[in-house]
């Protein structure tokens, strides 16, 4: 069989056959180059409208056979670059009387490294100009387990570099100069498995406006959002207990990403794998070889329904062509792994003890930074949020230079395998609690919660207006918590929350009612205002 793909959502105008006998990618692309400035929308789609033509006729000469389908980047993208895209796609398929597939294009970022690796089900780290997020397939879909809260992460370093004066995409630009320069430090912002980039670059302009050599810059900022971005997806292995990592998007060119991730991964014995620079930029490759799986699931389009969709989410794409032994929550954890995502719980008994060792993939002085802040902000939140009466361990040792907390022994299940309506709302009600002091958890995820499933069963109302059964429900797990009065700090604590549950599963829905039904009685009402809010504000322009 043979699929030719077309793509051109942003600056990459390219066309490609796959050849599934031989599984075979020719790929030609024609890149757009902005004379100045980032890219700019009307300039692309005119690049489009020159380029395109010329790539599919390189292409089906390339072809040597027949075409079985066409597939076409669908979205996201650039609205007037997608249209042009689609009208080329739907007048080659009509001329060759083939059928129409329609592909998103973060799926075929990810999808590309899966091909290749012949990975089951990995977890997948999207790291492309316009967007950044870890995904997993679970039932039927694409989750997203956690994404950034702003820029995407190569947009990001190109507003930098467009600051500096270098050409787009300046992505490359901050590699070879990072090479040259020593680390300066930056904001590190992981909240949960969700990240932000905007006050890292407003911090790296301000620290080259005021004379820190611009190579310094650099180096700080990559170890800085790559390490971000190695955290998060460390923090998804983790959580879904799964052991193979693939890597797509432009910015997975870099040497030093895939060094890190590649060092996180053989410390955690999992399995990486990045594709070689063709399939990590915008390509038409990806887009024909996910197109060929969905041409074979009976995926296509009719012409009249094949209208493009500048906003299209990963997740909204029904993935027809996986089955359900992929799922990324199958026979990956037994729930005993207490291999946390950041720290390593040992000690048989009443007690544990708690240690964040260093990450090898981290910059050092990143590294101890992280691990002396966590650590003392642990052992204070933790004993914090017992004094507003939310159940913690007692601390009963910290120990900074080594980053080891000696705790109590609480619960004897993670919430993530004892999940019940009850014990959701129970952890609503702790973080109402928290906030109401003025602090975050940071990173309330149904592992950082621990349930007591013996005990007297749960009969209703305790003292007080609280559930019974949020006095057997405890939260753990506080470094990355931090004092806030701004109501979106707490709404993202919520987000967090149910993005954990979002993500694992099969039926959300019922939990999340009950959670916000719970924050609502005992907190603020306007948290959960501000929580649907940041749900709405689209963050795929
Ligand atoms: C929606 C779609 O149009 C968009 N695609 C896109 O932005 O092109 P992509 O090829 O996936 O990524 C380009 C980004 O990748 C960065 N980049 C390229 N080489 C890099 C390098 N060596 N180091 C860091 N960033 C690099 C560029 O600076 C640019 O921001 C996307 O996937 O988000
Ligand atoms: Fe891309």
């Amino acid at each position: 069989m043979r699929v030719v793909g077309i793509e051109g959502t942003a600056w990459c105008a390219s066309a490609a056959v796959f050849d599934t006998e031989r599984d075979r990618v020719r790929i030609e692309s024609d890149a757009y180059e902005p004379e100045s400035g980032g890219i700019h929308p009307r300039e692309a789609a005119e690049h489009m409208r020159e380029a395109i033509p010329a790539v599919i006729e390189a292409t089906l000469a390339n072809a040597e056979g027949p075409i079985d389908a066409v597939a076409f980047a669908r979205g996201p993208g650039i609205g007037p670059c997608l249209r042009i895209v689609g009208s080329a796609a739907r007048a080659l398929a009509q001329g060759l009387d083939v059928p129409l597939v329609g592909v998103n294009h973060m799926v075929a970022h990810l999808e590309i490294g899966r091909h290749r690796s012949g990975f089951d089900s990995p977890v997948c780290l999207n790291a492309s100009g316009a967007n950044a997020h870890v995904l997993g397939y679970h039932n039927g879909r694409y989750r997203v387990l956690g994404e950034t809260m702003d820029t995407g992460v190569g947009n990001a370093l190109d507003k930098f570099t467009r600051h500096v004066g270098w050409s787009h995409p300046g992505g490359p630009k901050v590699e070879e100069h990072a090479k040259r320069g020593d680390y300066v430090e930056f904001p590190y912002v992981v909240k949960g498995m969700d990240f932000s980039f905007s006050g890292i670059m407003s911090a790296a302009k301000d620290a080259y406006d005021d004379g820190t050599p611009v190579e310094d810059v650099c180096c700080g900022l990559q170890e800085t959002v790559f390490g971000m971005l190695t955290e998060v997806a460390e923090r998804a292995l983790s959580l879904t207990g799964r052991d193979e990592l693939v890597l797509g998007g432009g910015v997975g060119q870099n040497a030093r990403l895939r060094e890190m991730l590649a060092s996180m991964c053989e410390q955690r014995d999992a399995d990486f794998y990045a594709p070689e620079p063709r399939f990590l930029r915008d390509n038409a490759g990806m887009i024909a070889v996910l197109g060929a799986k969905m041409y074979r699931a009976g995926d296509t389009l009719a012409i009249a329904e094949s209208a493009v969709n500048p906003d299209y989410r990963p997740d909204e794409v029904p993935v027809t062509w996986r089955g359900d032994a992929e799922d990324v929550l199958l026979g990956g954890s037994d729930g005993t792994d207490l291999r946390g995502a950041e720290a390593i719980v040992e000690g048989e008994g009443a007690t544990v003890t708690k240690t964040r060792r260093p990450k090898g993939y981290r910059h050092d002085a990143l590294d101890a930074r992280l691990r002396r802040e966590r650590t003392t902000q642990e052992a204070r939140l933790l004993s914090e949020a017992r004094r507003v009466g939310v159940p913690t361990p007692v601390v009963y040792d910290v120990d900074v230079p080594e980053s080891t907390l000696t705790l109590e022994r609480v619960g004897d299940a993670d919430l993530r395998d004892a999940l019940t309506e009850a014990r959701v709302a129970a952890v609503a009600e702790h973080l109402a609690a928290i906030h109401g002091a003025g602090f975050v958890h940071g990173d309330p995820t149904t592992r950082n919660a621990r349930v007591s499933r013996s005990g007297a069963e749960s009969d209703g109302t305790a003292a007080g207006g609280r559930t019974a059964e949020s006095d057997r429900v405890h939260l753990i797990d506080f470094g990355l918590g931090y004092y806030t009065d701004d109501v979106e700090d707490y709404a993202m604590d919520l987000r967090v929350f149910e993005g954990s549950i979002r993500g694992t599963a099969s039926d959300p829905e019922p939990f999340v009612a009950a959670i916000e039904a719970a924050y609502r009685a005992v907190g603020d009402p306007d948290v959960v205002a501000r929580l649907r809010e940041i749900e709405e504000r689209g963050r795929y322009q």
